[in-house]
């Protein structure tokens, strides 16, 4: 079947695929006293399990807003949506998965592996289960020997490597990642995003990334939506032809250069930029 620009299957191989976020005509319109702001319109996309996804776009074509409402922060006004068959509701309510936010957002008066340990704490967990996973993600994400360090002690790459461990903690299949690496320095960026390819890996979760960088999207993605602004829409979906492995120098390579041409291509054309300043 050919992809219309409306409806994106954003998928592993066919036959296989095991859906887990299904979008379908979804819509999300903000009432704002000098006009509604139509964040979202006709979402047609399917994120199957195993996908590392990268959503990319301008600011305010609504990036946030698509991972907000499969995080049921947000309810959608049109269309469906569906994770793991559930509705957002159901799904937040199973912890079906866990959210890494731009700024690392751990709690300062708390050591790493009690601010890892936090939603293990508000589910209940006993103590000893909470050591064992706490334990098991620390050393997932390479910080096993900080356990007991504050925040302010760590680095910023590190914080945020902290806050990955704490939405892992409860092996949420899905994890929701937005812009988790955009107030860090290219080099550490570097390190954490072949890090996180690793981690997706070992884990075989299912990604959803927000991103503003063609390179990030392009080096960690199976698949990278394509969004533009006013109203946002999924413009072009692009499946990566890169191997599953993927060495940092891997990004000089004619490959990685043609994709990152397509996404490049893919945000011009939705954008109102040229058509505004002719
Ligand atoms: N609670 C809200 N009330 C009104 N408008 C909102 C609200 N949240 C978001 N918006 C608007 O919805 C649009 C989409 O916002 P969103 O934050 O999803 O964009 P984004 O693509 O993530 O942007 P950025 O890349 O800058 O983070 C924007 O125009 C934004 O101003």
């Amino acid at each position: 079947m050919s992809e219309t620009s409306s409806n994106f299957a954003a998928g592993g191989s066919a036959g296989t695929a095991v859906p887990v976020v299904r979008a379908e005509h979804l819509g999300l319109t903000f009432p704002a006293g000098d006009g509604d702001v139509v964040a979202l319109s006709d979402v047609n996309l399917t994120i199957n399990k195993g996908d590392f996804v990268s959503f990319i776009g301008p600011s305010g074509c609504g990036k946030t807003t698509f991972l907000r409402t499969i995080a049921d922060l947000e309810k959608p006004t049109s269309g469906t949506l569906s994770i793991n068959g559930m509705t957002a509701e159901e799904a937040r309510k199973a912890r079906a998965y866990g959210y890494v936010f731009q700024a690392a957002a751990l709690y300062p008066w708390r050591t790493i592996e009690k601010n890892v340990a936090l939603p293990l704490e508000i589910m209940g967990y006993s103590a000893a289960q909470q050591a064992e996973r706490v334990k098991r993600t620390m050393d997932l994400v390479n910080l096993a020997g900080f356990e007991k360090k504050y925040p302010w002690q760590l680095s910023g790459g590190m914080q945020q490597r902290a806050s990955i461990a704490r939405a892992l903690s409860f092996d949420a299949d899905l994890l929701l990642m937005d812009e988790p690496f955009g107030a860090l320095d290219e080099i550490v960026r570097d390190h954490l995003n072949s890090e996180l390819l690793k981690l997706w890996g070992r884990t075989q979760k299912t990604i959803c990334f927000v991103t503003h960088s063609i390179p990030e999207a392009v080096y960690l993605s199976t698949k990278i939506v394509v969004m533009s602004p006013r109203p946002g829409r999924v413009t072009d979906v692009i499946e990566s032809s890169l191997p599953r492995e993927r060495p940092l120098d891997i990004r000089e390579t004619p490959e990685f250069l043609e994709i990152a041409a397509r996404v490049r291509d893919g945000l011009r054309a939705g954008h109102s930029y040229d058509e505004e300043h002719v």
